[in-house]
């Protein structure tokens, strides 16, 4: 009843360990048990008039010490349970959460938030691991020690033990009354730290373009008050924490007293009930009865990981629940045939055909693609053309196998995979770290000569040489080393190393000059002889490099061959 279901289900892959940390705790804390049944002797022995020898006395004062030492050895189990279990869960739990916010559609959907997303993945999972390794498990031993230890005190003192039943249930209960508002609590402070990371990410990916308008001081000035909005949420927060925390020591501290109190009454043989007044079992019963806490004194001290638990589940929640809100729908690409190797080049070149493909956003948006078929083959270059808005990028998508369209590609007689598909896109990423280090992410087993060969065929060539650590030159954040041309010329070159079937560009010389765009032309002809290559143009000078025209109009594709491309010229 005190944890929460969701939660404790992410652990419940790997109940053995948590079963064996949960063990490990409750053995801990029953150690303060005996200590005190030890403890109890000693004191007594030391009363005036008790039999009790030294050595007795002595023996119960070592046996305590025992105590303390099993128990610093039990900590040391504890700990190490408690990473395997917090690693195992954290590791599980990051796999979901990356499957489901990394999915092409979601990747896509623009109403996410890289940051939002992010936090999730980073902070929702490493909130998760102290709620299951820390939170849990005192959870748990304070529903089973504290009715065994009401049940033994019950043995020795029923009054007592009464007594202290009520105080348990207000030091528990009570805090609970506060849980529908330390949820909502939680709830908006995870919101306003989800809302600051998002931004911080955005105005770091966009530092320079703020610059360039001019805009910083004002993005500056919207962090702050996001700061503030957290610094609110967060003192919100500690509020309700400072409540809970004075009504369970309310709580504990009544108990204690009433306890005191009980066992004075009780050894002054003032109440009737119970154990005769030995001094030894006074003893042991009082120090029982402040044990009986222990476990919910254990748990207050858990409440950070508690909260970080339960504010990191809304958004573990909306990623996981919104993906598997999302209807099924048949991908363009049906899964991959193990027999048919993405990548093989039939001797006699590649051939795609894009049949019946069917696409539109929304129930009520327009159809982009309306039944459009097309065959196209390896040997030249074909350029998409058609007006802005008209749905080319959304083809792309559909030929990566990221949108569900309906219909078919079909590469070589097969459905074509993600893995037949190289794309660059006008904002290729580019990794931060050195061009070799790009270059091999696509071909980890590729060489000096077969980078330096691509490189040099992409127009590359001549800065490959005057960069001091040639392929070892590194390439800043978001690229910001390299010219745009540069950077556009290694995307094509860490596309064509990657060697697939199929090459998508997106305006491939948009940031070229004309004579460069010529020479990146004559290259990619070049590597059409070895693939199918299909690039969005808007251009004139692209369009008419290119072998083939596909016009998008209104959801159709009709092919066009330009009158002034150098196969018809
Ligand atoms: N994720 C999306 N959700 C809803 N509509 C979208 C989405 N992405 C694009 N669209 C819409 O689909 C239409 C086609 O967009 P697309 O980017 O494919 O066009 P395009 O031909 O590549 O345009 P441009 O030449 O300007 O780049 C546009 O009206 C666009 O607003």
């Amino acid at each position: 009843m005190l944890v929460n279901r969701r939660l404790m289900a992410l652990s419940l892959g790997h109940r053995r360990i948590l079963h064996a940390l949960t063990l490990v705790v409750c053995l801990g804390t029953a150690s303060y048990w005996v200590q005190a049944w030890f403890l109890a002797h000693a004191l007594a022995g030391l009363l005036p008039g008790q039999v009790h020898s030294g050595a007795q006395v002595a023996g119960s004062l070592l046996a305590v010490l025992g105590c303390g030492v099993a128990r610093a050895a039990l900590q040391q189990v504890q700990a190490s349970l408690a990473s395997a279990l917090g690693t195992a869960v954290r590791l599980e739990l990051r796999a979901t959460l990356a499957g489901a916010l990394l999915r092409p559609e979601r990747l896509r959907d623009n109403s996410e938030r890289s940051g939002a997303r992010r936090l999730a993945l980073s902070e929702g999972a490493d909130g998760v691991e102290p709620y299951v390794t820390a939170y849990i498990p005192h959870a748990l031993q304070l529903q089973i020690l504290c009715p065994i230890l009401l049940a033994g005190v019950a043995t020795l003192n029923p009054v007592l033990a009464a007594a202290l039943l009520a105080a348990v249930v207000v030091a528990v209960g009570a805090p609970r009354l506060w849980g529908r508002l330390l949820a909502r609590r939680s709830t908006t402070h995870w919101d306003s730290y989800e809302a600051l990371s998002a931004d911080f990410l955005e105005a770091l990916q966009g530092m320079r373009t703020l610059k360039i308008l001019d805009v910083v001081p004002r993005f500056r000035t919207r962090l702050d008050e996001r700061s503030q909005e957290l610094h609110r949420a967060t003192v919100a927060t500690m509020r309700v924490s400072l409540a809970d925390t004075a009504l369970a020591d309310l709580g504990i501290q009544a108990g204690l007293l009433a306890a005191a109190a009980l066992t004075a009454l009780h050894s002054l043989g003032a109440l009737p009930s119970g154990i005769g007044g030995e001094p030894s079992l006074t003893f042991f019963t009082l120090i029982l009865a402040s044990e009986v806490f222990r476990p919910l004194r254990d748990l207050a001290r858990q409440w950070h990981a508690g909260y970080l638990g339960i504010s990191a589940l809304g958004s573990i929640d909306a990623a996981i629940a919104s993906d598997s809100e999302k209807p099924a729908r048949a991908p363009a690409h049906p899964a991959p045939d193990p027999a048919n190797g993405a990548g093989e080049q039939p001797t006699d070149g590649h051939t795609l055909v894009l049949e019946e493909i069917s696409f539109r956003y929304g129930p009520t948006s327009p159809w982009l693609l309306n039944g459009a078929t097309i065959g196209l083959r390896s040997g030249g270059i074909t350029a998409v053309a058609g007006p802005s808005g008209a749905g080319k990028s959304t083809l792309f998508d559909i030929m990566l196998g990221f949108l569900p369209a309906g219909g078919q590609c079909l590469l070589d007689g097969r459905p074509m995979q993600p893995g037949d598909v190289s794309v660059v896109s006008q904002h290729s990423y580019l990794f931060p770290g050195t061009i070799r280090a790009n270059l091999a992410a696509v071909r980890p087993g590729a060489n000096e000569a077969d980078m330096r060969g691509v490189m040099a065929r992409a127009g590359l060539g001549a800065e490959l040489a005057a960069w001091p650590h040639g392929l070892d030159t590194v390439i800043a954040e978001a690229g910001h080393s390299l010219s745009g041309g540069q950077l556009q010329r290694l995307a094509i070159a860490r596309a064509i190393l990657a060697d697939r079937p199929v090459l998508l560009l997106d305006e491939p010389t948009s940031a070229l000059n004309p004579e460069l765009a010529g020479e990146l032309m004559d290259f990619l002809r070049a590597e059409a002889r070895y693939r199918i290559v299909v690039m969005i143009a808007h251009r004139t000078e692209a369009l008419e490099a290119a072998d083939t025209v596909l016009q998008l109009h209104e959801g159709t594709l009709r092919e066009t061959i330009p009158s002034t491309s150098p196969e018809t010229s």
